[in-house]
């Protein structure tokens, strides 16, 4: 059944005809209701037998539900089938169209046609219209003009409106000679067709006196072969056209299929901008007009060369391509390097992919930008795993560090730089510091003093040849490494005023700085070193051990190192987590000679790290990508070995690991000969007695066992026991050694008289 072959009426359906049914009161009604239906002529009704008596009645038809049976018979529901078939076949119409419509085949077939059959061609005719006005008018002239005036070369200038005025009079002349000519032409044809008559009658004449033909032969052949030429342009006339337009046609396709110019919607997927496309100067130019620069794009569109000469050489540089844009006036480079986003989608990379940076050159962008992926894939191991046996001189060698974007192997020389390396957590700050020092391990001379303020055991391989090796997070922790530096200073300032400068004019040389000598290199190392600044602990003097002040033992010790420690090979490495003024103060950061930054979160943090003049210059490690580029540094700094005029580079360093790390350090303790060097000159803390210390916190009267707590922490802030005391630890302590801690008015409380009764019970077990 199909309501939709119906028209409204039920009486024409073909159903209501073919069946036929009639109510009964037979036992049917009682299962079902009985719906007559028109009967059919062909149909008739069973009757019982003929006497008419009551007989049970035969009904024909079929067995359907309520909502069929509206369907064959009333016209409202019929409608509303109808209209829901239409929908449903408008639907599957609408998605199959789309469907076919968005299919990638769909898509590229009629980019492909439109390409071939509109944009190639038009664009084709564009370059051609292009060119003849070109070489016709006075465009190119124009042109040139305002190119000189945009470089400001009058000369040039005034050459080219020289040609444009000579080349607009000989044009005038050439019209003026059109204007005069049809008279010229008709007299010349007339002169040419007289001869030519005249020259082949000669020829006939000559032909026929020779008798070889006629004495007309020679002019009804030119007629015939007139006549030839013209039967045969009527004849194949739609076939020359066609050949020749079709040969316009191909010519105009080519010309716009090499225009370069085809818009990006009609591109063939291989070609298509997003991908890996390669570095071309159309394309720089193109990247750098559609930048948004309104100046940079006008004068890009009347320069000559359609901005070509803006461009230096594009050369290889390592998994990339370098190279210099010298802008045109009216625009600077920070405009420029502010783009880098857009400019760098604009060649088809990724924005971590280009690197913008300002040459010593004036008004120049340098752009290193990376084949596509490439900065994606790891860089190979590092020398000192690999090759068993490079040795380390802090005086002449370079550590091997990593590789600058062009590839070129990093080699650091360290010899009295002080280094601070910043970056957001789980960037690799500790790893690129650690393969540093690793190297310094090799050179036997090098004391290194390390403190580790996190001290998960990543320096932890360091300790068979770390003169001493500071593991921990906490005050106490910070205390040490305080401690630490408070001894280099000791140590630098015992050596400034040792140094006989009478007889060393060149600074330390490498003999007083032999393993074991008075100048040796010590390298003191703090890693998490913002842990230190941050320190909230006093001394018993109640001078801070963290913060910035002049005060600040942590950071004075740090500034006075940085300002006199290098000359006598006393140097600071810090590692210092996601900086700012707090935990890093100014003047602590720039006291270091180089400066590295693993990826960070802001362009101030930048700043901080490597300085105004690195970022100024195109430093930019807050452009890394966290988690992505980890082991990636931006370094700067006088220590560093910059290209010529370059204020920073960028390194991807060698990931040395754990057990790597230890590989290394097994070679530095055989260099260093077994054993680690003399061990820890950096005074130890002194031992401390709890009664002792308790009784002078009391100092005659009960006390909250709180207080008692905060009055030792204070009285022995390095010692590392006391750093997180509280009552409950205090209670246990002092139960251990005999002093009962009870309550005293609700509160636990330290009694002189217990005290007492337990120094004098050690007293008389001493005695006894
Ligand atoms: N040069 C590198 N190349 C590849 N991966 C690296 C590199 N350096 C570090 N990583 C990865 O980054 C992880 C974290 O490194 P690391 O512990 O040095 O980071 P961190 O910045 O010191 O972290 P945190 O500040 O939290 O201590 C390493 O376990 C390693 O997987």
């Amino acid at each position: 059944m199909n309501p939709t072959d119906h028209n409204d009426t039920p009486e024409s359906t073909p159903e209501t005809t073919a069946e036929s049914a009639q109510e009964s009161a037979t036992p049917a009604g009682e299962l079902a209701t009985v719906h007559p239906l028109r009967t059919r002529p062909d149909q008739h009704e069973s009757t019982g037998p003929a006497d008419g008596e009551s007989a049970p009645q035969v009904v024909e038809g079929r067995i359907i539900s309520e909502y069929e049976y509206r369907l064959l018979t009333d016209e409202k529901a019929q409608r509303e089938w109808r209209y829901a078939e239409y929908r449903k076949q408008a639907v599957w119409l609408a998605r199959t169209t789309r469907t076919a419509v968005t299919h990638d085949r769909t898509v590229s077939t009629l980019k492909f046609v439109g390409r071939n059959t509109l944009v190639y061609p038009t664009l084709g005719a564009g370059v051609a219209l292009k060119r003849w006005r070109d070489t016709h008018g006075s465009s190119r002239y124009e042109r040139m003009m305002r190119a000189a005036e945009l470089a400001g070369d009058h000369d040039k200038l005034a050459d080219w409106e020289a040609r444009d005025v000579a080349e607009k009079a000989r044009r005038h002349d050439r019209a003026m000679d059109w204007v005069r000519s049809p008279w010229q032409l008709a007299k010349a044809a007339g002169a040419v067709t007289v001869c030519a008559a005249v020259l082949l009658l000669v020829l006939g004449l000559i032909l026929w006196v020779g008798g070889k033909g006629e004495f007309l032969g020679p002019i009804s052949a030119v007629i015939d072969a007139i006549a030839f030429a013209v039967w045969f342009v009527i004849t194949y006339g739609v076939l020359l056209v066609t050949g020749v337009t079709a040969g316009v046609l191909t010519w105009l396709w080519n010309l716009g299929r090499t225009s370069q110019a085809v818009p990006d919607l009609f591109r063939p997927a291989a070609q298509r901008n997003l991908d890996d496309v390669e570095i071309t100067p159309s394309i720089v130019v193109t990247a750098l007009r559609d930048l948004r620069i309104s100046e940079l794009r006008k004068k890009i569109e009347a320069m000559e060369d359609r901005g070509a000469a803006m461009l230096g050489p594009i050369r290889i540089a390592g998994c990339g391509v370098e190279f210099d844009i010298h802008l045109p006036s009216g625009v600077d480079t920070e405009e420029v390097k502010r783009k880098r986003r857009k400019f760098a989608e604009n060649m088809g990379r990724h924005e971590h992919e280009v690197f913008l940076t300002t040459p010593p050159t004036p008004r120049t962008v340098r752009v290193w930008a990376a084949d596509s992926g490439e900065l994606d894939k790891p860089i190979g191991p590092s020398p000192l795993v690999t090759d068993p046996t490079l040795t380390a001189d802090m005086y002449s060698g370079r550590a091997p560090w990593g590789m600058d974007l062009r590839g070129d192997a990093v080699l650091m020389a360290l010899l009295q730089c002080h280094l601070l390396i910043t970056g957001l957590s789980k960037q690799g700050k500790t790893a690129s510091l650690r393969a540093l020092a690793l190297w310094l391990a090799l050179d036997p001379s090098v004391r290194l003093y390390i403190a580790d303020l996190k001290g998960i055991g990543d320096w932890r391989m360091f300790k068979p040849v770390a003169e001493k090796l500071i593991e921990g997070p906490t005050d106490s922790h910070c205390i040490q490494a305080t401690h630490m530096l408070e001894w280099g200073v000791e140590e630098m300032e015992r050596r400034l005023q040792a140094f006989d400068g009478d007889k060393y004019r060149n600074g330390v040389p490498r003999e007083l700085a032999k393993p074991g000598g008075p100048f040796a290199p010590i390298v003191l190392l703090v890693d998490e070193a913002q842990q230190a600044f941050m320190n909230p602990a006093k001394d018993d003097k109640n001078i801070p051990f963290g913060g910035q002040t002049s005060k600040s033992r942590y950071f004075m010790a740090a500034r006075k190192i940085h300002n006199q420690g290098r000359a006598v090979n006393v140097v600071l490495w810090q590692g210092t987590q996601d900086p700012t003024n707090d935990n890093l103060p100014k003047l602590v950061r720039e006291g270091a000679h180089i400066r590295a930054a693993l990826a960070l979160g802001t362009e101030s943090q930048s700043r901080m790290a490597l300085g105004d003049k690195a970022v100024d210059g195109g430093a930019a490690p807050h452009e890394l990508r966290s988690g992505l580029d980890k082991g990636t540094l931006v370094v700067s700094g006088e220590g560093v070995p910059l290209p010529a005029g370059q204020p920073s580079m960028t390194v991807r360093t060698h990931f040395i690991d754990g057990d790597d790390s230890v590989t290394v350090i097994d070679r530095a303790v055989a260099i260093r000969g077994g054993t680690t060097t003399e061990k820890t000159q950096v005074e130890a803390p002194p031992e401390r007695d709890l009664l002792d210390d308790v009784a002078e916190v009391l100092a005659g009267d009960d006390v909250k066992a709180t207080d008692v707590a905060a009055r030792l922490r204070r009285l022995a802030p390095s010692h590392e026991p006391y750093a997180d005391l509280g009552a409950t630890k205090l209670k246990e302590a002092l139960e251990n050694v005999g002093v009962p801690v009870r309550q005293k008015d609700g509160t636990l409380t330290v009694r002189v008289r217990h005290l007492v009764n337990a120094l004098a019970d050690r007293e008389d077990e001493k005695g006894s």
